[in-house]
């Protein structure tokens, strides 16, 4: 049985502090530690911590936050000033590992003293503590308010020179100049493409369909590494993604595992992805027609469809049991992003009232975009053949609120601040693997999925 203390809660609007990437980069009195939930401007920044759970798995947490809800008093004195915007209220941030199994990283669910959210233009702030009394205090910090004293001040700080970890000198910065770059490092990894060759003859030989291969980067920086810094470049940049922070995993995702506001839930399946060619303005990948080259040359390639399919069958079969109807698109559309073009798929359902944004999360993880067909298989092939700890890289990454409505993302385009040295961050970047793909071709997609997080570290 768990125990959880009571908390009280307060939500007022407040005005409008605009778009939160701006807000967040200003929050100069705010912890490094602030939790960050940010697309186009809109989204949720929590600041301090109210209550810690150290989650086993998805279903845990969602066992702990209706044990929580159930022990908290709402005391908002004027609950119609923000009735209806989705993520006012108590809320829990999280970013669980992507299998428990298999990884010495930990789940965690967080919530934060204080929220500031903003959507559609309005504003509000919702406060929790322990006792009544607490929330007529004044916040502290109050990253509303524009007069802090500058002595509170701590800076949101640029991480520095940037480079890859050498395992010659692990602890300074690597020259970013002549052969030692990060492209040179990025771009190629032959034991990975051999895992990449090795899981492309098992799915030949028919021992599954599909396999998500990823590997990762890591980067010492001059300074710690401030994920405020990190999400707020994120954030201006990647502006049709959702831009997160929990915990020292920072990054900007554009597949949503489920988002479910009130009845509806909806999930963006995202699989079959194609570089944007960094070739000078006027060849293919730069400018519309370019653009329009490489979306023609997705929508049309069987193995990105193919890949795609599975997918989309995933998500689908995972959420029947939990919605009364559903609708899953013929055909995927093309998302563009800055670095990459993905085939898309946003499957619409109408959710049981019971299938709660974590519960069906729960279901949902971990679907074939980032594990693979079938999933138990694809899941032993990940742990032989990448033989590398994901930690909470391709977990299910986002909020929920007293309703059970929420948000979780998977958490892809990220990286993890070393919590023992965070001058160290380890970035993460996947593929899905199926009978048509080519080691050298993934490697050219993973090294596209990495640019994200360098650029926005500046070591791009
Ligand atoms: C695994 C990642 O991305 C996933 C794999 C994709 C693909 O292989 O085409 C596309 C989007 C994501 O579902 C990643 O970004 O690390």
């Amino acid at each position: 049985m768990i125990s959880s203390p009571r908390l009280y809660v307060r939500t007022e609007a407040i005005a409008d502090p605009g778009p939160l990437d701006q807000v967040l980069e200003q929050l100069a009195a705010s912890d490094p530690r602030a939790l960050v939930w940010i697309r186009a401007g809109d989204g949720m920044i929590g600041l301090g911590e109210v209550i810690r759970h150290k989650a086993t798995d998805v279903a845990d947490a969602e066992a702990w936050w209706g044990e929580v809800c159930r022990a908290v008093v709402d005391v908002s004195t004027d609950p119609d000033a923000t009735a209806g915007l989705f993520g006012s209220g108590l809320l829990c941030f999280g970013s669980f590992v992507f299998d428990p199994d298999n990884t010495a990283g930990q789940s965690v669910m967080i919530v934060p003293q204080q929220v500031i959210g903003r959507r559609a233009g309005r504003a509000w702030r919702t406060r929790v503590a322990e006792t009544e009394e607490a929330l007529d205090q004044p916040p502290v910090p109050d990253p509303v308010s524009r007069s802090l004293p500058a002595s509170v001040s701590l800076p949101v700080a640029a991480p520095g020179r940037v480079g890859p970890a050498s395992p010659a000198s692990a602890d300074s910065p690597a020259s970013l100049d002549g052969t030692d770059s990060v492209d040179g490092r990025a771009e190629r990894d032959p034991r990975w493409e051999r895992a990449v060759a090795d899981a492309v003859g098992r799915i030949r030989a028919g021992r599954l369909d599909k396999v998500v291969l990823a590997r990762d980067l890591t980067l010492v920086a001059e300074r710690p590494v401030d994920p405020r810094w990190v999400a707020t470049r994120l954030a201006d940049r990647y502006r049709r993604c959702w831009t997160y922070h929990v915990d020292g995993l920072v990054g900007a995702t554009p597949e949503m595992l489920i988002r479910r506001e009130g009845g509806l839930a909806v999930s963006r399946v995202l699989a079959g992805t194609i570089r944007r060619s960094a070739e000078p303005a006027g060849a293919a990948g730069r400018g519309a027609t370019g653009d329009q080259a490489l979306a023609a040359a997705l929508a049309s390639s069987t193995k990105d469809v193919e890949e795609h399919e599975y997918a989309v069958s995933s998500v689908a079969a995972a959420l029947a049991p939990f919605c009364s109807a559903m609708n899953v698109p013929d055909a995927p559309y093309v998302l563009e992003l800055p670095n990459v073009l993905h085939l898309a798929t946003d499957v619409t359902a109408v959710a049981r009232p019971e299938a709660t944004a974590l519960r069906l999360a729960a279901a949902l993880h971990p679907s074939a975009a980032v594990c693979g067909t079938p999933t138990a298989v694809a899941r032993e092939t990940i742990a032989e053949l990448e033989r590398m700890d994901r930690d909470r890289y391709a977990g299910p990454v986002g909020w929920v609120d007293a309703d059970g409505d929420g948000e979780w993302a998977i958490a892809l385009r990220c990286g993890l601040v070393d919590a023992d040295d965070p001058h160290r961050i380890r970035l993460f970047a996947g593929c899905g693997i199926v009978a048509g793909s080519e080691p050298v071709a993934e490697s050219a997609e993973a090294a596209a999925k990495f640019l994200p997080m360098r650029e926005a570290l500046g070591a791009g």
